[in-house]
């Protein structure tokens, strides 16, 4: 693991490192904020997934979560959202395929399986990575993401249910298996046969019977992405159906942004510290 850069910042460090990733064979690139509580002692984790064509950069930059994180002793990992590198397939032009639209699944198709592999990346050589090189209590994780990156933080959070004690998502994508812009790009990491999607949907994954302790959603109602894409009352619906409870707040003329992200931030990780420091 290489340091790229580090900056003190409300009494902890927000550092930016990159690595060969044997899973994805690239380099990659992610940021994680280290919280002054970690000079005495381990600290929570929580993992944030950031949406269509971020980098690790973009919630750094805006997502404005470093001075809560300090107060609440929690490190932030921001991984990125994609292999990256000249020679990864893509496709220009395309900003919800390819480069910086990894969909957090592990390709199966051609020539996308061999980098595509951010599901792996994510639930198990970043973790790895992480708790060798950083003061991570790996005992107490939470995940939470934004858009695509709702997605990743719900699916992962369900299927790795032992992993992860707390789940929240800004705006997430629920049923990427129906929205016109995750379908195709399923369709093309993972194949034709939806029932290979099913296991990369979050209200699939309710339905097929997998459970998490409870859920945060925060959305915004001015989102132009709101009834196309996102949908996050077909989630709600999905969870109250089988008792998972979940708390959906609509967030009157909030739009997609991290203007909209960063506004609420502190409560979401308020939410993870309190369910992180159980136990
Ligand atoms: N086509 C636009 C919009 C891209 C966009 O809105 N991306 C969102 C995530 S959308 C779902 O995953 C985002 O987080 N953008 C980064 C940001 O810093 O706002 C475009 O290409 O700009």
């Amino acid at each position: 693991m290489k340091t790229v850069s580090t900056a003190r910042s409300h009494g902890g460090v927000q550092g930016v490192y990159s690595h060969t990733s044997k899973t994805c064979q690239c380099d990659m690139t992610f940021a994680v904020f280290v919280p002054p509580q970690a000079a005495s002692g381990p600290c929570p984790l929580l993992w944030y997934l950031s949406g269509l064509t971020c980098t690790h950069a973009n919630v750094m930059d805006k997502g404005e979560y470093r001075r809560m994180a300090a107060e609440l002793g929690m490190i932030v990992v921001c991984p990125d959202t994609s292999p990256r590198g000249d020679d990864v397939p893509d496709e220009a032009g395309n900003w919800q395929f390819g480069k910086g639209a990894g969909f957090y699944v592990d390709a199966t198709q051609e020539p996308f399986a061999k980098n595509y592999r951010m599901y792996s990346y994510i639930t198990e050589e970043l973790p790895a990575l992480i708790a060798e090189n950083f003061p991570a209590d790996m005992d107490r994780q939470g995940i939470f993401g934004h858009s695509m990156g709702g997605h990743g933080a719900l699916t992962i959070a369900l299927k790795n249910p032992d992993r992860f004690r707390s789940c929240s998502a800004f705006a997430p994508i629920v049923e990427p298996s129906t929205a016109g812009w995750s379908k195709p790009a399923l369709e093309k990491y993972l194949g034709t046969d939806e029932a290979a999607w099913r296991g990369h949907d979050a209200c699939a994954l309710v339905a097929d019977g997998a459970r998490f302790p409870e859920f945060l959603i925060d959305q915004g109602t001015a989102d132009s992405f709101l009834d196309e894409g996102l949908r996050p009352w077909l989630f709600e619906k999905a969870c109250e159906k089988v008792g998972i409870p979940i708390t959906l707040n609509m967030r009157e003329g909030y739009d997609h942004s991290y203007f909209f992200i960063s506004t609420f931030m502190d409560d979401h990780l308020a939410w993870h510290a309190k369910r992180l420091a159980a136990g």
